[in-house]
Formats: C-alpha cells, sequence, structure tokens
C-alpha cells in the first residue's frame, strides 16, 4: 500500500497494494488495522455508493457540521472522477485552499477526506460509481453544501456546466456558508 500526503494537511492518496494473476486482481480496498497505522484510525459506521449515468456530473462541495462531521475514505469502482476537497477549517492556513485528483477504477486510488474538508466530485466518464466510507452517520440536519463554482475558491473543473442536483445549484458561497470547524 502507498500513501501520498496531500497538499493540504491531512488529506491522503492511498493506492492499496493490487495482487494480479490471470484471472484479474483482488484487492484489500480497507483493513482497519493497516489504515490505523497509516493515519486512518477512524471507525467507519456507514458505507455509501453511487452512480452517476453521465459525464459532467458533479456531486457537491458537501460536508456535515460537527459534531456529526465526517471524514471519508472514497473510491471509484466504475468510471473516472476528478475528486475536490477544499479547507473549510477555520484559522487554517490552507483556508478555503483545494486539491484534486484523479480516481478511478483502473487506478484503484482512494482519497482520504478528513473533517473539516468539503468533499465533491465531477465524473469524467458516463455510468462511474463511487463507494466511501463514513465515520459518522447521514444526518440530513447538518448536511451542509458551499457553491461547486464559488469564484472564492476557484476550482479548476473539467467542466463548465455540469449536471447539478437542485440543492448543489443552490449552495451558498463559502463567505456564507453556516460552518464551525476550530481549526
Ligand atoms: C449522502 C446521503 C444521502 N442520502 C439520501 C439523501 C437524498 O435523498 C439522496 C441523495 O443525496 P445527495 O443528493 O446528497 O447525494 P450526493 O449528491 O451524492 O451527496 C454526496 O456527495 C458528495 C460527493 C459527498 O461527499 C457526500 O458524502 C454526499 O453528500 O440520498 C442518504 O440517505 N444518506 C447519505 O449518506
Amino acid at each position: 500500500m502507498k500513501v501520498t500526503e496531500g497538499r493540504l494537511a491531512g488529506v491522503k492518496l492511498i493506492e492499496p497494494g493490487v495482487f494480479k494473476d490471470a484471472r484479474g486482481y483482488f484487492l484489500e480496498s480497507y483493513q482497519a488495522i493497516r489504515y490505523a497505522k497509516v493515519g486512518l484510525p477512524q471507525v467507519f459506521v456507514q458505507d455509501n455508493h453511487s452512480l452517476s449515468k453521465e459525464a459532467g456530473v458533479i456531486r457537491g462541495l458537501h460536508y456535515q457540521l460537527k459534531p456529526e462531521a465526517q471524514s471519508k475514505l472514497v473510491r471509484v469502482t466504475a468510471g473516472v472522477i476528478y475528486d475536490v476537497v477544499v479547507d473549510i477549517r477555520q484559522g487554517s492556513p490552507t483556508y478555503g485552499q483545494w486539491e484534486g485528483f484523479e480516481l478511478s477504477a483502473d487506478n484503484k486510488r482512494q482519497l482520504f477526506v478528513p473533517t473539516g474538508f468539503a468533499h465533491g466530485f465531477c465524473t469524467l466518464v458516463p455510468n462511474t460509481e463511487v463507494q466511501y466510507k463514513v465515520d459518522r452517520l447521514y444526518s440530513k440536519e447538518h448536511d451542509r453544501g458551499i457553491l461547486w463554482n464559488d469564484p472564492a475558491i476557484g476550482i479548476k473543473w473539467p467542466t463548465t456546466q455540469p449536471i447539478l442536483s437542485d440543492k448543489d445549484a443552490g449552495h451558498p458561497v463559502l463567505a456564507k456558508a453556516e460552518h464551525n470547524f476550530k481549526y
């Protein structure tokens, strides 16, 4: 397993070991002891799975307020995404900064998104499936969003005309977003 630290403190890109043979491959997509040793001691309590039928779907930018703030372990099991995190930890030296990673079923990369980050992705091919573990249960009441194209963040998405949910089209910009992450 290879772990690369993100530019934004706490974000990790994980490349699991892959066992290939004539049949195909096998990998352990999560293993509590191994992942704790590389800085993921979280007890994940929920697995999520989304399918996006078209390329150019953007889901995000989402996070949950404390005390239901989630850390996430994201991977792609079909297709390709451009996966983005935004530092929203008040007082962080990289507050409001973003970082993007290409995750795909082929590269088998996983992204660890700590609490204190908004998360979103853009699909790059049709029928992309994203699966991710979270360490706090979904809480609609604590679910918050930031506008995907907030000019103050300036994310360079692969598309300027994404397919969005009505919810994602109406999020506030970071300056107005309600969050309470004390860095
Ligand atoms: C997140 C979530 C949603 N839902 C229900 C609520 C809605 O009725 C429906 C679709 O939810 P939403 O439009 O928020 O789904 P996404 O846009 O894929 O949201 C996700 O997108 C970005 C990439 C994230 O990082 C978040 O984990 C998550 O918010 O599923 C649940 O029942 N449980 C859940 O954990």
